[in-house]
């Protein structure tokens, strides 16, 4: 299989701390990937490189069968090539309807000429209703964004993210704040959309990832310590000391 996303030999140091070392890291098209880690372990720094909200001192970033090089891209072209990024906390338009949250996000022509005289059209509408039942909001379209529950926020966000159709989904901390039932509907989701395409999630939640049932790649210090099935690298000794020897 080859990679949609190839990440070799990243480094980047903070004020004279070396926050990732050496990282290497790839996922196929339609892999799901858990990323897990303790604290500060460069979790977010190398979600914020491969986005190109950082770049790195050293490595390189690789896109795509036409092998893009994401570290010559800003953040918007990044997205553009097909990369989504779902940040913790849900930044969803609180006072409009879920229906009108996901049709912001499709994927139309952005001008500013354009959203001014945007009217939405049948496919539009279509396109919206199978976001919402993707990611199981069908029933809650024409309520108030601002009135579902955390859980259900953060579906709509993957909906928003999805009206992008992205070719890799980066998902930060999904189980946070939720309920059990929210969990188990979150880990069937990504589970589904991994289907279509490649999915990150970063989480802390083990639970949570055992359930997602799929690679898992452990960093710590910056790099990557372990990778393999939960069952894999939970066995593994390094990784033991790292989350139960300190
Ligand atoms: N802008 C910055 N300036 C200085 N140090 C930073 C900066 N960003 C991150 N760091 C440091 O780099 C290291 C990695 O941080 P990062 O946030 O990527 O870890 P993480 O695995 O996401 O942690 P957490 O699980 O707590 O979110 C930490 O030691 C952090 O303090």
């Amino acid at each position: 299989m080859s990679a949609l996303l190839e990440v070799a030999g990243i480094s980047v140091t903070f004020d004279g701390y070396k926050a990732i070392r050496n990282l290497s890291f790839e996922i196929g098209e339609c892999e799901l990937r858990a990323i897990i880690g303790p604290n500060g372990a460069g979790k977010t720094t190398f979600m914020d490189i491969v986005t190109g909200k950082t770049k790195p001192d050293e490595g390189r970033v690789i896109w795509g069968e036409m092998s893009r090089n994401l570290l010559k891209m800003n953040e918007a072209r990044i997205a553009q090539a097909g990369l989504g990024r779902k940040f913790q906390r849900p930044t969803v338009f609180e006072d409009q309807s879920v229906f009108d949250n996901l049709l912001m996000a499709l994927k139309n022509p952005r001008s500013a000429f354009a959203c001014l005289f945007y009217r939405p059209t049948g496919a539009d509408r279509d396109r919206v209703e199978e976001l919402a039942a993707e990611v199981g909001l069908k029933e809650e379209l024409q309520r108030t964004s601002g009135e579902l529950s955390h859980g259900q926020k953060q579906w709509l966000e993957i909906g928003m993210l999805l009206a992008q159709e992205p070719r890799l989904m980066l998902v930060d901390e999904p189980a946070a704040g939720m309920t059990l039932a929210e969990r188990e509907h979150t880990t069937d989701l990504l589970v589904n959309l991994a289907k279509t395409r490649a999915v990150v999630v970063v989480e802390h939640d083990m639970e949570f990832v055992r359930r997602l049932n799929c690679r898992v790649t452990v960093l710590h210090e910056g790099s990557v310590l372990a990778e393999g099935s939960l069952d894999h690298v939970t066995r593994d000794p390094r990784v033991i000391e790292v989350y139960l020897g300190r």
